[in-house]
């Protein structure tokens, strides 16, 4: 299938009104399109099942599915240049109001003065940033795949539910058979060329908390053996770098329900003790979170990986493994595409020693990952 025969196929599903997902795994040369074949809306039964969901940050609401088997799925090897998108318009800053950012930095002054004065440590807090933009989906979806290589990019659709693009830079969980991989993401600063660079105490000790979290997170399920945990290192997310540590291990296949539920919402989108940050969010943020900050992926996909041709066994080298796979990720630095307007999400984790106005001025370094495409 050549590259403009995708988008086409991309383009009639959208006409039709039919769900689809279109997207790249970080660091991938190559799309994936499940484009569904009737419009029903399915929801997550299990975690045992085949296909692509997307959750809500609310983890009391229901996860939407698209399922596998009732879906067309093809894939497509591609090159940046083949993309043949317009180069990326220089960014203009978008307008703000004073009332937005009087409101952004009373409610992280709320968080802040709750933090010191409960068991609350850390909460993340968020708003919405809505722009005047024309409706052209599939050229965003473009522009951030040439934008954005190391990120997870996708493009998801459902008639019922809206249209969502993102370019994130934050794994939940990823499995491959019973391996698991998952990352501990925090602490923002502006990219200036290099990923050789100092942080402050406030964001060494905000991302230490997120990786201590997780790890106790895991550390509960039964079955989950030889974690491992790496060093803090620097990752670059588009015009901002993070703080990063990874984490793996073995886990038993049927818990894998119970990874993604003790580790959603992450600390790095929700904070902690999670519940108590949860309601502090839903309580006092105004706005609804819909699909930001929940996750998004592949569940229990069917890869077929080749043998090892240096294993000398004839009766099987004939065959390629099935491995089941499943690649999870943080719905971060997305929108939603609605008629001529697109709504922007972007949020940071409070801490004791957060200041107010940086925190708003950081969420508008986050809101030009996206901006920078429309
Ligand atoms: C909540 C967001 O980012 C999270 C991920 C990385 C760094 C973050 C921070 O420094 O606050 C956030 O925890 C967002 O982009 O909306």
């Amino acid at each position: 299938m050549a590259l403009s025969i995708y988008f086409q196929k991309l383009e009639k599903q959208l006409e039709a009104q039919l769900p689809f997902v279109a997207y790249r795994h970080p660091n991938s040369d190559e799309l994936h399109l499940q484009l569904q074949e009737d419009a029903k809306l399915e929801y997550l039964e299990n975690f045992q099942q085949e296909g692509f969901v997307f959750a809500p940050f609310d983890n009391q609401q229901k996860t939407i599915f698209f399922n596998r088997r009732k879906a067309n799925f093809s894939k497509l090897k591609f090159t940046i240049e083949e993309l043949m998108v317009e180069e990326s318009i220089a960014s203009t800053p978008f307008e703000t109001t004073l009332q937005q950012k009087t409101f952004h930095e009373n409610l992280v002054e709320k968080g802040i003065t709750a933090i010191k004065n409960s068991a609350l440590e850390k909460v993340v807090l968020s708003r919405k940033q809505v722009l005047a933009v024309k409706t052209q989906p599939i050229e965003y979806f473009k522009r951030l795949l040439k934008n954005y290589p190391t990120a997870f990019v996708y493009c998801w659709y459902h008639p019922q539910v809206g249209l969502w693009l993102a370019a994130t830079p934050e794994t939940l969980v990823k499995t491959q058979n019973n391996r698991f991989k998952t990352m501990a993401l925090a602490g923002t600063q502006v990219f200036k060329g290099t990923t050789e660079v100092s942080w402050g105490e406030k964001e060494i000790e905000e991302q230490a908390i997120v990786t201590r979290t997780i790890e106790d997170a895991l550390k509960n399920i039964e079955g989950i053996e030889r974690l491992q945990i790496s060093d803090v290192q620097t990752h670059r997310a588009g015009n901002v770098v993070h703080l990063k540590t990874n984490l793996s291990g073995v886990f038993k296949k049927e818990n894998l329900g119970e990874i993604v539920t003790n580790l959603h919402p992450t600390p790095a989108v929700c904070g902690l003790p999670k519940q108590m940050a949860k309601e502090f969010i839903l309580n006092e943020e105004a706005y609804n979170r819909a699909f930001y900050a929940g996750y998004l992926g592949e569940l229990n996909i069917q890869v077929e990986k080749p043998r090892n041709p240096r294993k000398r066994n004839v009766e099987n080298s004939a065959f390629n493994l099935i491995e089941r796979q499943s690649n999870l990720y943080v719905n971060l630095r997305c929108m939603q595409l609605l008629e001529n307007k697109a709504m922007l999400y972007i949020g940071g984790g409070i801490t004791k020693d957060s200041n107010p106005a940086a925190e708003w001025e950081e969420t508008l370094r986050k809101a030009e990952t996206m901006q920078k495409v429309l």
